[in-house]
């Protein structure tokens, strides 16, 4: 198997057709609706919460909310259509979310997205789960995770998912990998390639993104949408708390199997990180887009599907050079 991961890669340019950067389209279909970009924050305590929701929606802007307020998930919804916004919800496997999901139905309270968020996603538990959400809410558009392998793609698929979610362990505030022994860390990129060559529906990849330029590499190997935490912790909107350390302002970022999203110190597979201040996400949104408007130049194509095609070398571990932006 090639191991390779978003450092080892760089993409090659084919010729320019556009006059300027700015005629380059990032838009993407996914599920029922189309959106600016590409990507979605972390469905996590300390990238999103409702007032993100409500600005990323109303900016056409992909989102998913988060599980971990289980009974806010119902007046959420209700707020977002009383706003005319599209509605996208996390559950998880436990017997409390199946009654969850039918209540969902009885009320009429139909998500347009729904994403099944556990660790380890290549289970019997998210596959009834599939086959129950499937069954109550056939009309949501369907997202299930995480997973690691084609075997459990096509097996999530086949019980009714409309997206899979690969990614077990690259994530910044992740330690599974050091914790089992477990994972895609390091070769998360790698593993979006493999399953892309089995799947028949939408791959989200989902952490380990720390540059702009890994979106679209993302997309070289089959991803359709990208789930980033990093990038998007630390901005004025994230969630996390604010704390000052020697002058400078920085925001907390956590897993969601860590203690401090937990509550208590039980299969603890996360941590928590301080990242500086960032500002407003409306700029790092505009500086991604840019970014990613002129890969698609440099694919030399006019929008997402040119970056699918693109030529690549694999230049082990030195892209950067020492260089940091
Ligand atoms: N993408 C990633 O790499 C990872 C993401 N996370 C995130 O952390 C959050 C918590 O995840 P998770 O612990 O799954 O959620 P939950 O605590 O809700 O667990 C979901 C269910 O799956 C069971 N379960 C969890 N892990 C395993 C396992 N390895 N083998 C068998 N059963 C298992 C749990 O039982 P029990 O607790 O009794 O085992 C529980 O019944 C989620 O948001 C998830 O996305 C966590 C780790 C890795
Ligand atoms: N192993 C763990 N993974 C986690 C945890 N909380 C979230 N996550 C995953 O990380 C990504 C975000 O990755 P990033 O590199 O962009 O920061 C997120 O979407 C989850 O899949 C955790 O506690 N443990």
């Amino acid at each position: 198997m090639q191991v390779f991961d978003y450092e080892d890669i760089q993409l090659i340019p084919s010729k320019c057709i556009v006059k300027s950067r700015s005629e380059c389209d990032t838009s993407v279909q996914f599920g029922p609706r189309t959106f600016k970009l590409p990507v979605v924050p972390a469905n996590m305590g300390t990238i999103i919460d409702e007032k993100l929701a409500i600005f990323l929606a109303s900016n056409d802007y992909f989102y998913i909310m988060h599980r971990f307020d289980e009974s806010g998930r119902i007046p959420f919804i209700k707020k977002m259509q009383s706003l005319n916004l599209y509605t996208s919800i996390s559950v998880g496997v436990k017997t409390d979310e199946y009654i969850f999901v039918e209540t969902l139905a009885k009320e009429n309270l139909i998500p347009d997205y729904i994403t099944i968020d556990i660790a380890h996603g290549h289970s019997d538990s998210v596959i009834e789960m599939i086959h129950h959400i499937k069954k109550h809410l056939p009309k949501s558009f369907l997202i299930a995770g995480n997973v690691a392998t084609p075997e459990a793609v096509r097996e999530l698929e086949n019980a009714g998912a409309d997206a899979t979610k690969i990614g077990v362990g690259p994530g910044k505030v992740c330690i599974t990998k050091i914790k089992t022994g477990f994972g895609t860390g390091g070769w998360q990129l790698a593993a979006v390639s493999r399953c892309s060559k089995v799947a028949r529906k939408p791959l989200i990849a989902d952490g380990g993104i720390r540059t702009h330029g890994d979106i679209a590499k993302s997309i070289r190997f089959g991803a359709s949408m990208i789930m980033i935490g990093f990038l998007f912790a630390g901005h004025e909107e994230s969630p996390g708390n604010t704390v000052e350390i020697n002058g400078q302002t920085m925001k907390e970022y956590f897993g969601s199997a860590s203690e401090y999203q937990k509550g208590e110190k039980i299969n603890v597979e996360g941590k928590k990180i301080l990242i500086p201040y960032k500002g407003k996400i409306e700029s790092t949104l505009k500086e991604m887009r840019e970014d990613l408007q002129s890969s698609i130049s440099y694919a030399g194509g006019r929008d997402l599907e040119a970056l699918t095609k693109v030529d690549y070398v694999v230049v082990k571990n030195s892209i950067f050079n020492g260089d940091w932006i």
